[in-house]
């Protein structure tokens, strides 16, 4: 899609104060028409509460939920509108198809509810169901589905309401990997057709970064980073980010090129910035060595902690003044034979490293 100018009026406009218990969720939300926004975060994030409270299941404690300019929740003035009178359409993660009702009749059941006879609410559930590739199954019952074909009963169920934000709960969970793949492709064409507001919740990375255009990663209830995959796979801001998107990650302070970031470790990076900065790596850029290295810049000495495979690699994790993952390719771990304990030396190219200041998202 277009990116949305920063002044477009978003469909969704919210912001999501829930309590739970000890928990509270403090999320506030945007998304624009046509846009597709993944919600993005560990267990226990607050992903499942954001997405109960924009379907009206979960009151929020404060805060707001308007979409195409009306108001649904304002609890300061005692609003809340309940969840069968949101123009909203959900994907349940076990896609909670009624068990009884064929695929037309499960799709046919939002427009019903809607007002539509039972004649309209067939036609356009026979042509949801199409739209998905499913012209062919419309009498079957889900227990006669694939799980990839009922995932997609769910999406035109969820559209069929012509829904102004649709919510989608870990949508492709519950696939096997085969299936995920090509049902992955098949929901990111949806989505592209969708004019409403889309809001993905998901602890899948690739998932967030293949179907959306942004991603708002929370954590403990709140936003810690947003942006586009570029921004987010190559600029990660915490730990939880950093291994999503398979990089080192490391807080610093720079003074020109050289950034100190821990007790006697201080690296050379190629950016010339001067205060507090994150430093990020791929664990492939880090080079092992038995003894140290003819390299000046950014080489320390580390202990071998875990050794783990990782595709055809080995993966090293590095205890020392800096905890490091590094990679290693067979050849190089034939060389240096690496064992728990072992001391060795790493070493980082400056051009293999990104530095960027703490300061903004
Ligand atoms: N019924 C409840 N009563 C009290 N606290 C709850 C309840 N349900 C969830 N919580 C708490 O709310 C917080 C957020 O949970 P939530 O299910 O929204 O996270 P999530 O990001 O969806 O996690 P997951 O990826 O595991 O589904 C958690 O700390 C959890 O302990």
């Amino acid at each position: 899609m277009t990116p949305p100018t920063e002044r477009s009026t978003p469909l969704l406009d919210a912001h999501l104060v829930v309590d739970r218990g000890a928990f509270r969720l403090d999320l506030p939300l945007r998304v624009h028409a046509g846009e597709v926004v993944a919600l993005l975060g560990p267990n226990g994030a607050g992903k499942t509460t954001a997405l109960r409270a924009l379907a009206g299941l979960q009151p929020l404690a404060a805060g707001h939920l308007t979409l195409a300019g009306r108001v649904f929740d304002r609890p300061d003035r005692r609003l809340h509108v309940p969840p069968e009178r949101r123009p909203v359409g959900v994907v349940f993660q076990d896609y909670l198809l009624f068990p009884h009702l064929s695929a037309l009749d499960n799709v046919a059941f939002g427009p019903r509810r809607h007002g539509l006879s039972r004649r309209a609410a067939r036609e356009r559930a026979a042509r949801r169901l199409a739209q998905v590739g499913l012209a062919g199954q419309l009498d079957r019952r889900p227990r006669h589905l694939s799980g990839g074909q009922a995932q997609r009963v769910a999406l035109a169920r969820a559209l069929a309401v012509e829904p102004v934000l649709l919510l989608l709960d870990e949508p492709l969970a519950a696939l096997d990997a085969r299936t995920r793949l090509d049902t992955r492709a098949e929901l990111h064409r949806q989505l592209a057709d969708h004019p409403g507001a889309t809001l993905l919740v998901t602890h899948d990375p690739l998932d967030a970064l293949v179907l959306a255009d942004r991603l708002v990663v929370v954590e403990d209830g709140r936003v810690v980073q947003t942006g586009d995959a570029t921004t987010i796979t190559t600029r990660p801001r915490t730990d939880y980010v950093a291994r999503l998107v398979g990089l080192n990650l490391h807080r610093g302070h720079a003074d020109g090129h050289a950034v100190r970031i821990a007790a006697g470790v201080a690296l050379t990076v190629g950016d010339d910035l001067h205060g507090e900065v994150f430093v990020a790596f791929p664990p492939s850029a880090v080079a092992l060595h038995p003894g140290r290295p003819d390299a000046v810049a950014n080489t320390w000495p580390a202990t071998v902690g875990g050794i783990q495979r990782h595709g055809d690699n080995l993966r090293i994790d590095l205890t020392g003044p800096l905890r490091v993952a590094a990679d290693l390719s067979p050849a190089a771990a034939a060389r240096l034979h690496p064992v728990p304990g072992q001391t060795v030396w790493a070493e980082v190219r400056p051009s293999d490293i990104r530095a960027y200041p703490t300061g903004n998202s």
